[in-house]
């Protein structure tokens, strides 16, 4: 039943959702403040599919060394095997051809389906529920991909708050596969069941798709258990425990992380870390305390692995 599907906010989650729709053949508006960001959304797809399609370009090569590595000598024939069975490939022109960029609400009319991944803040996101209101038809699912940010309250400043659910992807989702889903408190848990059926039918480059319910409680599952280890890794460098490449190594050779908690906030964005820690300490408290490295990195614009510096320096 979904065909058409909107994104609010093309930026590094929004415009990596949309590639992810368009790569399961929905048409897909993408909608920013402008058409510069929105512009600069399209450009982020063009640079996933590219690497996807490099990626993709050297894996019989290294797959033919790995094995011959290990002693085999492999005929062409089976060498040409290995190529056709690694010879995935997006066509990028067909890909973009299904997403339509924009900066006006009424491009996102015709959707079923509209996700809303915008700044983290929760007058933002209640403001964009309420001016979509005017626009979406009455059976469209209006979904957030906040973090950490009331869904119900987002809800009540949409028009049907039936409709309204949580639809929260994890950072690529071109390769991480879970999506949370809640209804919010006013919400059906049939709107939430629809989502969770058309995930259920839909894969990423890697893996199918895998999306779990959950309650709209602050955090949700992942990153309520996440944040906090995020945060007891900086409480850990405060207290000259270890430098923080130290824990991002015994964190991954230690508990199987595939980053390091460092590593992991970079790659997240600073500023989100920080805004959804601040949410956590305003609904958890105490336990959520922020370290005044962290709010000095935000003081000095160092936002991570997007700035080109955060806990670490990307510039070298
Ligand atoms: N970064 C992550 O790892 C991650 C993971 C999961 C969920 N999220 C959530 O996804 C959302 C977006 O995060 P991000 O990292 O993509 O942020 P981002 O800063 O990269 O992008 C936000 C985009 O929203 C746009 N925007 C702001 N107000 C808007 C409005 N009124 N209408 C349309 N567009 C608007 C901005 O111009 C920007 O392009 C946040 O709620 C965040 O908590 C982030």
């Amino acid at each position: 039943m979904f065909k058409n599907i909107g994104i609010i906010g093309a930026g590094a989650m929004g415009s990596a959702i949309a590639e992810v729709f368009a790569y399961n053949e929905f048409n897909v508006v993408l909608k920013d403040v402008n058409m510069d960001f929105a512009t600069r959304g399209l450009k982020h797809i063009e640079k996933i599919v590219d690497d996807y399609n490099s990626y993709y370009e050297r894996l019989p090569e290294r797959e033919v060394s790995r094995i011959e590595r290990m002693g085999l000598k492999l005929s062409l024939e089976q060498k040409e095997k290995i190529n056709n069975y690694f010879s995935h490939k997006i066509d990028k022109n067909d890909l973009e051809k299904r997403i339509k960029i924009t900066d006006k609400y009424e491009d996102l009319s015709k959707c079923d389906l509209v996700i809303e991944a915008a700044f983290e803040k929760q007058e933002i996101k209640n403001g964009i529920f309420k001016e979509i209101s005017g626009y979406l038809s009455d059976d469209a699912i209006m979904a957030t991909n906040t973090s950490s940010l009331s869904v119900t309250e987002m809800a009540s400043y949409y028009k049907n708050p039936k409709k309204v659910i949580l639809m929260h992807f994890f950072n690529p989702p071109y390769t991480l596969p879970l999506v949370e889903i809640a209804p919010s408190t006013q919400g059906s848990d049939d709107a939430a069941k629809q989502a969770y059926d058309l995930l259920k039918g839909m894969k990423n480059h890697r893996n199918n798709m895998q999306p779990v319910m959950t309650r709209d409680k602050t955090g949700f599952i992942v990153n309520r258990i996440l944040l906090q280890v995020i945060n007891e890794a900086i409480k850990v460098y405060d207290e000259n425990i270890a430098t923080k490449e130290d824990i991002d190594t015994a964190m991954k050779y230690g508990a199987g992380f595939p980053m390091g908690p460092f590593e992991l906030a970079d790659y997240v964005g600073l500023d989100i870390v920080y805004d959804v820690l601040k949410t956590f300490k305003d609904v958890y408290g105490d336990r959520f305390n922020l370290s005044e490295t962290l709010t000095n990195l935000i003081r000095a614009g160092y936002m991570g692995r997007k700035s080109g510096r955060g806990f670490y320096d990307y510039t070298k």
